[in-house]
């Protein structure tokens, strides 16, 4: 005997406390005990089969759950194996222990369930009293009725036998879980808990098991024609996924580390419709152990992209916690999670190629959220970088369409529409994407760095340059600050230029890159942008500086301007007046909503055109004065005449 050991005692058990954790804190929903009890059901059947194949074979398996709403009770009734006396006590009646685990031990099957000897408990979390009424099928002739309240204690009676070996549990329910004594709710819980179960599940006296739909992974494929096969597996996604139709649905499995003759799990995975989805993240998936329903929201094994996509997946080496209603985070689930994301991109591709009018109803559907994901995994981007809707100003087209209506290139706006660039865009017929919404402006810039095609920005300086040439000849440096004083407020920056039309003297485009840093920095929030996708926009705008927040357009070849400066230059005392009333136009157009906001002040802009007139229009009339009526004359057919000739033009 070591040193100390003398010391040893024996740890004491509450057994009052620990059945009252146990049964009342060990799972997060009173389904949880519904399950249980199910599971113990067939893996009752299971243990008949392996102890009695004879007497098994002679009779059908079957589980029946019936509630009384009024009674407030549920009985769960089965012709399995049963239990001997002896057996209810060292099995049924003692937490931590169960038979089922010690025949899996034995026998190496995998159909059975249980494993923890604790499920039975469960029952107490939902009722005041649970009796077990049981005949086993090594001792026919016998009866036994465990009754308990509570789970501390319990006691055993002789009852006459059951017509056949098997068990009923029925449960008195507490108060605050009668309402799980209701049929229809029952058949719809125990349709998705049971689905995988190969047992026929039937509530009250229903003809129909809730688990009648065949599961296709599991039938012998080759007796399945293969013209039946794609249409199996969708009627299984459409009865399963309830909230959705599914718009195509592909296999599932993984083999693991064992190769090809191994499957570490299996299953079937499909895209959802998403008509009554009020979030982008719609992921589903059901996990299976065994048969029984293990995590019924494991989204986290889908990635995160994936928003659209539904599933059901049974594996066997998945770990559950001891609830049974979460995984272990283990090597087993990150190798799911690798082995989904791969399944998810081989059936879209798969999708693509075989069902051309889904893969058409997926595009338009999930347009939005493939995008973002083709931005997250390469090969999702060459299957989906020619097919993808994106928004633009005519409607969604591909980036293909996109640049063929571009002259070979993809034109996207920075802002949120309404620009002048884009106005003046679409009076070329140019489509011009919509770089605002989720993803497109990433998903456009890696589409033209792949495909080799060019893309204009508008709203960013590259951009706006397709549309704003430089001036003919550059302005001096002197001219050019008298300008910028005179017409720019704080933020903008004067860029002399020519654009269409001529009548128009100058316009104000705000820097989209700045706006949209703004928002991709501060949209914290904004969890309809997967984290890939954002740190993408985040490297991007982290490029620009922001503190140019709009260019100030000057058309040197607008008559306009020319005056203005001619005036400048003649030492004309016109010129600030005239430059004043410039200012205040370019405040009112952008206060009108074609160029943004400017930081002028919309009050004083309007003032300053009542005095701009009176100035201009205080005798002796000079001959400036007629060169600012033009300023409303917007139309390339304003032909520039000179100021020699605008004396009678001023007097109109
Ligand atoms: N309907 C039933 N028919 C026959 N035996 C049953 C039935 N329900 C329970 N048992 C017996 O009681 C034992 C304990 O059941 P319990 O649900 O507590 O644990 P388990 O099913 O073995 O494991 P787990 O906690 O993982 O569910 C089972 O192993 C089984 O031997």
């Amino acid at each position: 005997m070591s040193e100390g050991q003398e010391n040893l005692r024996t740890t004491e058990v509450d057994l009052g406390g620990l059945v009252s954790v146990l049964a009342t804190h060990l799972y997060s929903t009173p389904l949880v005990a519904l399950r249980e009890l199910v599971q113990n059901a067939h893996d009752s059947h299971t243990r008949r089969c392996l102890e009695d194949p004879q007497g098994a074979a002679g009779h059908r398996p079957r589980i029946r759950v019936r509630a009384d709403a009024a009674g407030r009770t549920l009985a769960i009734e089965d012709t399995g194996a049963g239990l001997t006396e002896p057996e209810i006590h060292a099995y049924l009646a003692t937490v931590g222990t169960g038979y089922t685990r010690l025949l899996r031990e034995v026998t190496g099957n995998e159909e059975l369930i249980g494993a923890f000897g604790l499920g039975f408990l469960s029952a107490f979390s939902v009722a005041e009293e649970v009796t077990v009424t049981t005949t086993s099928h090594r001792e026919p002739a016998l009866g036994h009725r465990y009754r308990s309240r509570g789970g501390e204690q319990y006691s055993v009676e002789p009852v006459p036998a059951r017509p056949q070996p098997g068990t009923v549990v029925e449960l008195t329910l507490k108060p605050e879980h009668a309402h799980l004594a209701d049929e229809g709710a029952l058949r719809e819980v125990l349709a998705r808990y049971c689905v995988l179960l190969s047992i026929p599940v039937h509530v009250g006296d229903d003809e129909q098991p809730v688990n009648g739909i065949p599961v296709p992974w599991r039938e012998p494929i080759a007796l399945i024609p293969s013209g039946r096969q794609y249409a199996a597996r969708m009627e299984f996604a459409a009865a399963f996924g309830r909230r959705f139709e599914p718009l195509t649905a592909f296999p599932f499995q993984s083999h693991g580390d064992g190769g090809a003759d191994s499957t570490d799990a299996i299953g079937l995975l499909w895209v959802q419709d998403g008509g009554t989805y009020g979030s982008s993240d719609n992921r589903d998936l059901a996990v299976y152990l065994r048969g029984m329903l293990l995590a019924d929201d494991a989204r986290d094994l889908l990635p995160s992209w994936a928003g659209f996509i539904g599933g059901v997946v049974e594996s066997n080496r998945l770990t559950p916690t001891a609830s049974r209603e979460d995984l272990q985070r283990d090597e087993h689930y990150r190798a799911l999670q690798q082995a989904l994301a791969e399944a998810i991109i081989d059936g879209l591709y798969e999708t693509a190629r075989l069902h051309p009018s889904a893969w058409r109803r997926i595009l338009a559907r999930h347009g939005q959220d493939l995008l973002g994901a083709a931005l997250c995994d390469e090969r999702l981007f060459t299957l989906l970088a020619d097919d993808v809707p994106v928004p633009t100003s005519q409607g969604d087209l591909t980036a293909g369409a996109l640049r063929a209506a571009g002259q070979g290139a993809v034109h996207v706006a920075l802002g949120s529409g309404g620009g002048f660039e884009e106005m003046l865009y679409r009076a070329m017929q140019v489509p011009i994407a919509r770089g605002d919404r989720y993803a497109v402006l990433p998903f456009l810039r890696r589409y033209a760095q792949l495909r080799d095609c060019r893309i204009v920005e508008l709203g960013s300086a590259d951009g706006n340059r397709e549309l704003f040439r430089d001036p003919e000849r550059p302005l001096p440096a002197e001219e050019l600050g008298w300008l910028a004083a005179a017409l720019a407020d704080a933020g903008e920056q004067l860029v002399p230029a020519r654009f269409e039309p001529p009548g128009l003297p100058l316009v104000l485009v705000p820097d989209r890159e700045a706006e949209l840093k703004a928002r991709i920095e501060d949209d914290q929030a904004d969890a309809r942008i997967p984290s890939a996708a954002l740190r993408l926009a985040r490297a991007f705008t982290a490029r620009t500086d922001g503190t140019v927040k709009a260019r100030l357009y000057l058309n040197t070849a607008s008559p306009a301007v020319q005056d203005l400066l001619r005036a400048y230059r003649a030492g004309h005392t016109g010129s600030t007046t005239a430059a004043a009333l410039l200012r205040s136009i370019k405040v009112i157009m952008a206060a009108a909503g074609a160029t943004g906001s400017s930081g002028g002040d919309l009050g004083a802009a309007l003032a300053g055109v009542g005095t701009a007139v009176a100035a201009l229009t205080a005798p002796p009339l000079d001959a400036l004065s007629a060169g600012f009526d033009r300023l409303f004359d917007d139309g390339p057919q304003n032909e520039h005449e000179g100021p020699q000739n605008e004396q009678g033009e001023g007097a109109r």
